[in-house]
């Protein structure tokens, strides 16, 4: 077995929705971001390349590459799946942990683990989608952002 965390953030700017774990998730702000800003994914993406030691997402699909401007992040989702599968690791389980004082996260987590699960190729029951508060405090608790934390476990394919 293999285990890998991620994290990610990002900032509030002008928009009408949030991607959040590939759901469109309405919201009086969009997130300031080269791609379409899923904290979520992100943070997946990062703690499934942390568990074979393979760098961060930024390495695989950088910024600066006009490729994955707007981009959906279920293709960097994919691809890291991609990387795993090829090396026979999957994705055992994963624990997602997103933090802001809105949108409210809990009515759309369903859909998301059925997303992620779906294009992991695994149980909806190996996935899991939480979000919590900062209780007014730090920027996100001001309302300023939007953060994911992520660990997965690799197990053999
Ligand atoms: N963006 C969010 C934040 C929280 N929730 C849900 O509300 C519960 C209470 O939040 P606390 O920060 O007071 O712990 C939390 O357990 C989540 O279920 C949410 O849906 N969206
Ligand atoms: C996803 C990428 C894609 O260019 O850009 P952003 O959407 O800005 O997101 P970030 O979480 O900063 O990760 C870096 C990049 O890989």
């Amino acid at each position: 077995m293999r285990i890998g965390q991620g994290y990610d953030v990002h900032a509030f700017g002008d928009g009408d929705h949030v991607m959040i774990g590939g759901v469109r998730v309405p919201h009086e702000r969009g997130v300031l971001a080269h791609s379409d800003g899923d904290v979520v994914l992100h943070a997946l993406c990062d703690a499934m390349l942390g568990a074979l030691a393979l760098g961060d997402i930024g390495i695989h699909f950088p910024p600066s590459d006009p490729r994955w401007k707007g981009a959906d992040s279920r293709v960097f989702l994919r691809h890291c799946n991609e990387l795993l599968r090829e090396r026979g690791w999957r994705v055992g389980n994963a624990d997602v942990t997103v933090v802001c004082e809105r949108p409210r996260v809990g009515p759309h987590a369903p859909a998301m683990r059925a997303l992620i699960a779906d294009e992991l190729g695994i149980g909806m029951d190996d996935i899991s989608v939480k979000a919590t508060t900062s209780e007014r405090m730090g920027f996100t608790g001001r309302g300023e952002g939007i953060a994911a934390m992520a660990t997965c476990l690799l197990v053999r394919a």
